[in-house]
């Protein structure tokens, strides 16, 4: 950084004749310091509220530098953009000099207000200066030496002013380097933490992201993939890294797609449509590429293999070789067990070792499909069926699935007229498509799954009794994760494929106590979803039991004991400090959602964080 200095005696410096000129124009008199402009108490605080992050990052820097400087007749201040004061340290000896001349909190240091004085110069300057004994413009402030460098965010945005000021007769040289030191360190500290909340808020949306996404260099070459991506490739970040992206996913046009053009694509015989999701437009250094599969049910394929479920479990083992041997007999299956135990995922092998393995693996959620569609979807319609539908008709999924497997998840969810039209089909081995006459012969097996209690639904008069027995030609029962023996397994299973994995991405025993007790009420689901953000969160440290409790979003007993042996708040202030640990903890230290959740702005929880001393 440049500096403007002009050591004490000499002649006076091009920059301060400049700035006195500039007092001088705006009517200041070196005599008469007359612009008292000084926040309130009240305006000083919202002022810090506004700069907490700047405060929050800087406070415990300067408290450092004082340490090493303290009995050197000195004070540290950082000065808000506007030229506030908002921080001081310093010594008090010092501080009740400095005090005389509005050289404190809340008081102005733009030249406007102060005359040439280090703070507002530098402003002016936009660089580093030392203002020295009678540089100064007003003569009240003679008695002072000071130096003061401005923090400038990368993107040119002025961030605060920090200045240092003693006696003029104990100006030190050391002075400059000193400040510009400390004011660097707080620009890093500061930047570090933007860093990081921006990566962790990107990370999160790509890699949670349910479609493949890539990222590429303006050379065409992989530099990042999402857990999706990961999955459709069937290879981890790290071999795919480097890699020409068309040398992945062929019959993509790189350039055309830097261009912002959609295309086709496929990779393993899946058909997507690549679209550039984000850009960097200024500098083309990257793009960022979604996949998206593509609708037509008939090129749906099936993903998942025996030799993906992961089980220790005797149950679960048993369960599997059943549906291996189930798998071979083309007789309809009931899969039942909550949601996220693996339903599709045996839907899926069980199709993929049967007589139809080569024919179409159709699935179809009958809860998400509103009621009045359902029927079209399954069985079709002819053109003109009704408002809205596609003027040449549409098969359903019945004849999409011909030849095959088709999987009708959530059929507890499945409303009553479907029912009986799905029995009707069933038993006649024909579908009628909605609006039409022709009946067309079909060959399908249905593998169904619930995670409701269809005999309680029947006694309830929610499900058919008749159509129960159609599909039930044998069941297979899933059990919950919690309920299974392999947990801790299947917990280092989900670590060992999770991208950005290294040795240290390991579980503490009080985390492998947690994964034991807790109840994981979307079982395999959550304990994926759960682990891939703690194992992201921790950076290369081991997982402990605070930081999965925090990623949990449903409380479990094992929570609740542990919420009731926490000791009451005895006062307001404890109150308050304890529910910003807490929000802070649920949000594992995110600022801009634990303020949500505490309904404060940020920047009040910046500012309350620095007065209770609490750590992120
Ligand atoms: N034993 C297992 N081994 C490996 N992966 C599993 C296992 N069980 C579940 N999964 C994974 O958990 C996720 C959820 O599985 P799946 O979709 O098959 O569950 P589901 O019971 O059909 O859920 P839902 O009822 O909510 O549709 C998938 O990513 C699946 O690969």
């Amino acid at each position: 950084m440049s500096v403007n200095i002009s050591a004490p005696k000499e002649t006076i410096p091009t920059f301060i004749q400049e700035s006195w000129k500039r007092c001088h124009s705006k009517g200041l008199q070196p005599r008469i310091m007359d612009k008292e402009n000084m926040l309130g108490e009240f305006e000083l605080a919202e002022f810090q509220d506004q700069y907490a992050e700047l405060l929050y990052y800087s406070s415990p820097i300067l408290e450092d530098v004082y340490s090493s400087i303290h009995g050197m007749e000195s004070i540290l201040l950082l000065a808000a953009p506007e030229g506030y004061i908002i921080e001081t340290v310093g010594d008090p000896s010092f501080i009740r000099h400095a005090n005389n001349v509005a050289l404190r909190k809340g008081a102005n240091w733009l030249e406007e207000s102060k005359g040439t004085n280090a703070i507002g110069t530098a402003i002016v300057e936009k660089k580093t200066v030392l203002i020295h004994g009678s540089q100064h413009f007003y003569q009240d402030n003679h008695f002072l030496t000071c130096t003061a460098t401005p923090i400038y965010h990368p993107d040119g945005h002025l961030l605060g002013v920090l200045n240092l000021s003693s006696h003029q007769q104990d100006y030190h040289p050391f002075s400059i380097s000193l400040v510009q030191r400390v004011a660097d360190s707080i620009k890093q500290a500061l930047l570090l933490a933007q860093t990081q909340k921006r990566e962790k808020n990107l990370y999160f949306i790509y890699d949670q992201h349910p479609d493949p996404l890539f990222t590429i260099n303006k050379e065409g070459n992989v530099t990042s993939l999402n857990i999706a991506a990961s999955r459709a490739i069937g290879s981890l970040e790290q071999t795919t890294t480097g890699q020409p992206i068309s040398s992945i996913i062929s019959g993509l046009d790189t350039l055309a797609l830097i261009k912002g053009l959609e295309q086709k694509v496929a990779i393993k015989n899946q058909k997507f449509t690549a679209q550039p999701l984000i850009k960097d437009t200024q500098h083309l250094s990257y793009v960022t590429l979604r996949l998206e599969k593509l609708k037509q049910i008939d090129e749906q394929t099936n993903r998942y293999h025996f030799s993906d479920i992961i089980s220790n479990d005797s149950q679960m083992n048993q369960t599997i070789s059943i549906a291996k041997r189930a798998a071979k007999l083309d007789i309809s299956l009931l899969i039942t067990g909550e949601s996220g135990t693996g339903k599709e995922l045996f839907a899926q092998s069980i199709h993929g070792v049967s007589l139809r393995r080569d024919k179409p693996f159709i699935a179809i959620n009958c809860s998400a499909i509103p009621e009045n569609l359902l029927e079209s979807e399954l069985f079709g319609y002819e053109k003109g069926a009704f408002t809205g539908a596609n003027s040449s008709g549409h098969k359903g999924k019945f004849e999409a699935a011909n030849g095959g497997t088709l999987f009708l998840d959530e059929i507890g969810d499945m409303p009553l007229t479907a029912q009986a039209t799905l029995l009707r089909v069933l038993q006649e081995r024909c579908v009628t498509r909605v609006g039409g006459n022709t009946s067309r012969p079909i060959d399908v097996r249905i593998i169904a799954a619930t995670n409701k209690d269809l005999q309680k639904e029947i006694e309830a008069g929610q499900f058919r009794a008749d159509l129960f027995f159609r599909l039930n030609g044998l069941t297979l029962k899933l059990p919950k994760l919690k309920n299974r023996t392999d947990l801790l397994m299947l917990a280092e299973h989900v670590l060992s494929y999770l991208p950005y994995r290294n040795e240290s991405t390991e579980l503490t025993e009080d985390a492998k106590t947690f994964i034991f007790e807790y109840e994981w009420p979307g079982n395999f689901r959550e304990l994926q979803n759960v682990l891939g953000q703690a194992a992201f969160l921790a950076n290369q440290n081991p997982i402990t039991k605070a930081l999965l409790v925090s990623l949990c979003p449903v409380s479990s007993p094992s929570r609740n004991v542990e919420e009731t042996k926490e000791q009451e708040p005895t006062s307001m202030l404890d109150q308050e400090i304890q529910l910003i640990k807490k929000a802070l903890e649920r949000t594992n230290g995110n600022i801009s959602n634990a303020a949500k959740q505490l309904k404060i702005g940020r920047n009040t929880l910046y500012r309350k964080m620095r007065t209770y001393k609490i750590m992120r």
